[in-house]
Formats: structure tokens, sequence, C-alpha cells
């Protein structure tokens, strides 16, 4: 496994453990001392998936304290542009947006800490991302920024999106009552 810090603190990018052989293929995505060595303490305390047609965006979703939640996420079918948007009022990265292709090809993970919203766009049918998640889910403490509130060029006009995420609230509102 390779870890790697982006330019917004404690955002990483994982290169998983893969091998391959006459059977097919066998991936690793967490070992507990690895990522402890690499500053990744989160203990996982849940993990979901979700499939996705192509043209989907789901997103910006965090959890607001104080279940806010490091997010690990990863494909294991199809490929997807993984979006993430700094909402950490103190950090030099604040609004910034940062954004990679995860793919069941590349066997690449994103581990994304607590104070970033998190979204993505599929590229292809049926693109499966699977989270391991730090807290639970907690309906009451779930919500979000429009995808199309902070700048980001999804290159995309129409997506297939829930009423829910068409509805989130806009960056600009998001500001006035920053928990992070
Ligand atoms: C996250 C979650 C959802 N649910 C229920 C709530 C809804 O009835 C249904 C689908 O939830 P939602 O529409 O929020 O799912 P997505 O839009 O795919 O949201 C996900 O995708 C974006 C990109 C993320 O980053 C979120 O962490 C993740 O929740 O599952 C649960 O029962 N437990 C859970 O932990």
């Amino acid at each position: 496994m390779k870890f790697t810090e982006t330019e917004i603190k404690g955002l990483f990018i994982i290169e998983d453990f893969h091998v391959e052989d006459e059977r097919g293929s066998f991936t690793k995505t967490y070992n507990r001392s690895l990522f402890k060595n690499n500053k990744l303490k989160g203990k996982f305390k849940e993990s979901f998936y979700s499939v996705s047609k192509r043209d989907v965006i789901r997103g910006m979703h965090f959890q607001l304290p104080p279940h806010d939640q490091d997010k690990m996420v990863y494909v294991t079918r199809g490929k997807i542009i993984d979006v993430i948007l700094d909402l950490r009022k103190k950090s030099k990265t604040y609004g910034q947006v940062f954004s990679i292709e995860l793919s069941e090809e590349k066997r690449n993970s994103l581990y994304i800490p607590k104070g970033c919203a998190h979204g993505f766009k599929s590229l292809e049918d049926d693109s499966t991302v699977v989270y391991d998640v730090t807290t639970v889910h907690s309906p009451e403490s779930d919500s979000g920024i429009r995808w199309d509130s902070f700048g980001y060029d999804w290159k995309t006009n129409i997506p297939l999106m829930s009423e829910k995420d068409k509805n989130l609230m806009e960056f600009s509102e998001f500001k006035k009552k920053n928990p992070f």
C-alpha cells in the first residue's frame, strides 16, 4: 500500500495492495498498522456501498459534529470522479476542491478527513463505490452542499441526482453557519 497526502491536509490517496494470478485478482484496502503509521488513525464503524448509473452525481455530503466522520472510499466496479471540498475554516485550503478518478482498474482509495464534503460523478453504468466511515449514520446530522454551488466544473449539464441532493444548501449559505 502506498499513501500520498494531497495538498489538502489529512486527505490521502492510497494505492491499494493488489495481486493478479490465473484465477483473477486480490486487493487489500485496509491494514490497521499501515494506516496508523501513515497518520490515519480513524477506526471504521460502518461500511456501505452504492451502485450508480453513468452521469449520476451523489453529494456533496458530510455529517455535522459531533457525528462528523473520516471516510474512505474506493471503487470495486466501474469509474468515478471523486470530489472533495475542504470545509475547515482554519485550514489553509478552506474552500479548496480536490478531485481524482477512482476506479476498479486503478485500485486506488481516497481517505477523507472529517470537515470535508464528499461527492462523485459516475463515469460508467453500475459504478460501485464502497465507503468505510468512522462514525455511524446519524440522520439528524446528515448534511450537504449543493453540487453546483462551489465552483467545481462537473462537466455535465443534466446529472442524475436525488431530490435531496438537488435541494441541498449553497456553499455561500453554509458558510454563514459553518461548524467545522
Ligand atoms: C449514508 C447512509 C444512508 N442511509 C440511508 C438514507 C437513505 O434512505 C438511503 C440512501 O442514502 P443517501 O441518498 O444519502 O445515499 P447517497 O446519496 O449515496 O450518499 C452517499 O454518497 C455520498 C457521496 C456520500 O459521501 C455519503 O456519505 C453517502 O451517504 O440510505 C442509511 O440508512 N445509512 C447510511 O449510513
